[in-house]
């Protein structure tokens, strides 16, 4: 059987005597289109950084691709396929479209700055950062600076860079966020179509977009999974509405 790409037993992090992660076990088949909802401040961004490896948890194991992972910084498990974006904005404003992802592709391959030089493996690193850039419908403006771009596609230039580390597991920390509704429906056109045997969870507050992009749910309620399930069954649980719906409709 194959290991899941993702899956956590039982992790926990408390802060002082306040517990923010309350015995998650989640399970991501490789390929998963797998969403995280829950109220605001119910335990989205802990686990992230659980998952990532910015905090250590209180108990429990994180596994990628059915290795425990949990003693390792975020660099190894970025190096381990592991990859997410971040909610805030960390583009290079002065470079262009395609020499930030020409960048983030050389600092994978280990040539980082030199990437420049009239030697080396420019031209391959250039030609993997065009079919990253065309993947994410950027190819009209690969020329242009990140700063002149609409935020839409500003955070289609953060998932490329995350992209650029040929990951197998996608993190996306609300992609969406500060983004005009005019723009999010072609984000989520093109999240899409990323290949089916990358693994995403995607952390998202408008739940329209979760709704169409996820084939599993997980809701979390103080620090716990209170329901995984399909959207459908989500959209309907009584629970579901009681607790976090109910409440979502007033942040819209
Ligand atoms: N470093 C910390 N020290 C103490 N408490 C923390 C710390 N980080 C998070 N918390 C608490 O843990 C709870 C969960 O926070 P977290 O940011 O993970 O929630 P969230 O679901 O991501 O919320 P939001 O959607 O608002 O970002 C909150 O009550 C928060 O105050």
């Amino acid at each position: 059987m194959t290991a899941p790409a993702l899956h956590t037993r039982n992790l926990v992090k408390t802060f002082g005597g306040f517990t923010a992660t309350d015995d998650v076990s989640l399970t991501l088949a490789p390929g998963a289109r797998h969403a995280l909802i829950g109220p605001n401040g119910a335990g989205k961004t802990t686990l992230v950084n659980l998952l990532t490896g910015v905090l250590a948890p209180t108990a429990g194991t994180v596994f990628l691709a059915g290795e425990d992972v949990t003693g390792l910084g975020q660099h190894r498990r970025v190096r381990r396929g592991l990859a997410r974006t971040f909610q805030i904005n960390r583009l290079f404003a002065d470079l262009t479209v395609l020499e930030s992802v020409a960048l983030a592709v050389g600092e994978r391959r280990g040539v980082g700055w030199r990437v420049w030089s009239p030697v080396g493996a420019r031209g391959e690193v250039l030609d993997e950062a065009a079919r990253l850039i065309e993947t994410l419908r950027l190819a009209d403006v690969a020329h242009r600076r990140t700063r002149d771009l609409a935020y839409g596609r500003q955070r289609l230039i953060e998932i490329a860079l995350a992209l650029a580390v040929q990951p197998r597991v996608l993190l996306l920390d609300e992609p969406a966020a500060g983004v005009p509704t005019s723009e999010s429906r072609a984000l989520f056109e093109t999240l899409a179509e990323l290949p089916r045997d990358m693994t995403i969870l995607l952390i998202e507050h408008d739940m329209d977009l979760v709704f169409r992009f996820a084939e599993r749910i997980s809701v979390l309620v103080s620090g716990a999974v209170l329901l995984e399930d399909t959207p459908d069954v989500v959209a309907t649980h009584p629970l579901v509405r009681e607790v976090y719906l109910g409440e979502a409709t007033h942040h819209a």
